[in-house]
């Protein structure tokens, strides 16, 4: 489980998120939605330790890992996606999977995440000598997942993971998500301003909006009607 206690995070004077209170589980899909620029992103960045809360406690599996540098964070199993999926576009496919291997807490052989990651996204079995630049945008963006899950995360945050992405591919992302959740048993924090889309592929869900949680739920029980109050422009 992942717990935030009242975290309150921004950047330098500009407080973006106040007195955020989560608790993420691990073997379920949880998405955070909220309009474009409520703060989803600097929430990623604060769980995953690139910004430093003003104030509040992170914990994880129960431990207080507020003060905890990233690469830390991501060999104790927080792995992370951006938005606009920053793959290394001069490096080869395969190249790209293994530097996401280097989030083991230990050394391991490659050969068999490797094949688990090639059996998930069989495209980037089939391009694993092209460059990454080389990819469509789908292509990158499964890339940019694989990546992350070669660290062996036990929570994978996908900041946007289908955005700007054609049908078809957002299929196949949706489709992803749910094997990675319900096969690999990894907890996803899916960030997402469609509220369909994410809840098509989420167990429970956070809305944020005036930079603090104002609804959170099981998506079974959600109220569409009120949900959409907080998303629409
Ligand atoms: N590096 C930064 N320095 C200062 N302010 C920033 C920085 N990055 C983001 N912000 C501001 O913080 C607020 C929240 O931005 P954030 O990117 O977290 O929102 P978001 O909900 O992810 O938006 P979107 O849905 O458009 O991706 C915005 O007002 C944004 O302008």
């Amino acid at each position: 489980m992942l717990c935030l206690r009242n975290v309150t995070a921004g950047y330098d004077e500009s407080v973006v998120l106040g007195q955020v209170r989560m608790d993420i589980p691990l073997s379920r899909v949880t998405a955070v939605l909220g309009r474009n620029g409520v703060g989803k992103t600097t929430l990623m960045k604060t769980i995953i330790g690139l910004i430093r809360p003003m104030s509040g406690v992170i914990e994880w599996e129960g431990e207080d890992i507020t003060r905890w540098p990233p690469e830390r964070r991501a060999r104790a199993g927080i792995g992370y996606v951006p938005q606009g999926r920053e793959i290394f576009s001069a490096l080869t496919v395969e190249e790209n999977l293994l530097l996401g291997l280097e989030a083991q807490a230990e050394n391991v052989r490659p050969q068999p995440i490797l094949e688990e990651i090639y059996a998930l996204f069989p495209v980037l079995k089939e391009m694993r000598q092209r460059k990454g630049g080389d990819l469509s945008g789908g292509q990158q963006q499964q890339l940019a997942i694989a990546r992350a899950l070669a660290g062996e995360p036990k929570l994978l945050l996908l900041d946007e993971p289908m955005e700007g992405i054609q049908p078809s591919i957002v299929e196949l992302i949706h489709d992803v998500i749910m094997k990675i959740a319900e096969e690999k048993q990894v907890g996803i924090v899916l960030v997402e301003h469609n509220v369909e889309l994410a809840f098509s592929c989420a167990d429970h869900f956070y809305i944020l909006d005036g930079g603090t949680v104002v609804a959170k739920g099981d998506v079974d029980e959600a109220d569409l009607t009120y949900i959409q109050s907080f998303l629409a422009v």
